[in-house]
């Protein structure tokens, strides 16, 4: 019998829309009133290192004996005995444990005490529950897959960025959340904003919004706008191949272009027509944080995720998907067209 992963999807929705609160309150406190300089790199680190620090808890209640692959580690923090860092363990502390003790959530269990029940973690407890996500992953056995903050250029911005948490299974993605506060439910309706993007392996992919109770299943299909979603960053997806595509393929529409994996959510509801992501030169590896819950929102939508060739994106690896050759995301029918594309436009772009 196929598992369901109900303890599981319910335990990823509690750590993501906590992780999403905590995140949300430290950019209303730190970043929108600039209490610090939006180069000041703290705001990111501060929220990133207590997002994971919280979901990473949230986990070890539930599944004491599963691995985290997490984007953090306390390296830094620990190795550091200035004042500047006591602060930032300080507000990590005050804020992983405001966000656990907040009132009951959707996902939340009163079986892990997670809520106003939840005991004080001290700092010592939360520095390490950020270090269980140094596993190094691997082709077997359960993981999950945590990247507290995705897209933090985005959230500096005040614009999109993604909670990601996602459960891999023998190398396969069986559970992939992504909390995304700042997408519009409805792009004409921009005030209402914060949206979870939930899937399980073989039971579809939903979206919530943060608002409200009500879930609607996704379904992409080829008729979605004619444009591409691609990174906001030029320095992370090549824009310029990218509209070398367009116009092989007679896309007129300007891309889409928004940070991390809310990309991927973007194509599961028909925001756009593709996820396009074409490196911008050699040597950097795509981490499985950055795509395994958005791999699985896309196929369990009924889409295809491969990279340039066609080839699946294995997750069985290690931290990282391996060598890299771009990661593209549509539905079925547009797939064999747009990797032609491409092919296309990587020989006209090595002539140019
Ligand atoms: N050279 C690069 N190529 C592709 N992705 C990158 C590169 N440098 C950083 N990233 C990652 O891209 C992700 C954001 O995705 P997007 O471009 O879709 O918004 C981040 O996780 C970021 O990792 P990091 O968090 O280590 O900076
Ligand atoms: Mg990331
Ligand atoms: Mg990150
Ligand atoms: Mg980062």
């Amino acid at each position: 019998m196929a598992l369901t992963y109900a303890l599981e999807k319910q335990v990823a929705i509690s750590a993501v829309l906590r992780a999403c609160s905590l995140t949300s309150s430290v950019f209303n406190k730190l970043v929108k009133n600039e209490t610090v300089t939006k180069n000041d790199k703290s705001p990111v680190t501060v929220a990133d290192y207590s997002a994971q620090a919280v979901i990473s808890a949230i986990l070890a209640r539930a599944f004491p004996d599963d691995p985290i692959v997490g984007e953090e580690d306390t390296k830094t923090l620990r190795g550091d005995a200035s004042a500047e860092v006591q602060l930032l363990k300080d507000r990590i502390t005050s804020l992983a444990n405001d966000a656990l003790r907040e009132p009951l959530k959707l996902g939340d269990d009163k079986a892990w005490r997670i809520g106003p029940d939840t005991p004080v973690l001290t700092t010592e407890e939360l520095l390490d529950a950020i270090d269980r996500g140094n596993h190094p992953g691997g082709p077997s056995g359960r993981l999950w897959t945590v990247d507290p903050i995705d897209g933090t250029k985005g959230f500096l911005r005040g614009e999109q960025y993604a909670v990601c948490l996602a459960l891999i299974v023998d190398s396969e993605v069986k559970v992939g959340v992504i909390g995304c506060p700042n997408l519009p439910v409805d792009w004409n309706n921009p005030e209402d904003k914060g949206v979870l993007f939930v899937a399980v392996k073989g039971q579809g992919t939903e979206q919530r919004p943060f608002s409200g109770s009500g879930s609607s299943q996704l379904k992409l299909s080829a008729s979605t706008p004619r444009r591409l979603l691609e990174s906001y960053e030029s320095g992370h997806s090549s824009h310029g191949l990218s509209e070398r595509v367009s116009k092989i393929l007679g896309i007129t529409e300007a891309p889409l272009r928004l940070d991390s994996q809310v990309k991927y959510g973007a194509l599961a509801r028909g925001d756009g027509m593709s996820y396009m992501r074409m490196p911008t030169g050699v040597g950097y590896k795509e981490k499985i944080w950055d795509h395994a819950s958005g791999n699985l929102l896309v196929t369990e939508a009924g889409g295809i995720v491969t990279d340039s060739r066609g080839e699946p994106l294995n997750f069985g690896l290690g931290r990282t998907l391996g060598e890299n050759y771009g990661i593209i995301g549509c539905a079925k029918e547009d797939h064999s067209s747009i990797l032609k594309a491409i092919a296309q436009a990587q020989q006209e772009s090595a002539k140019a």
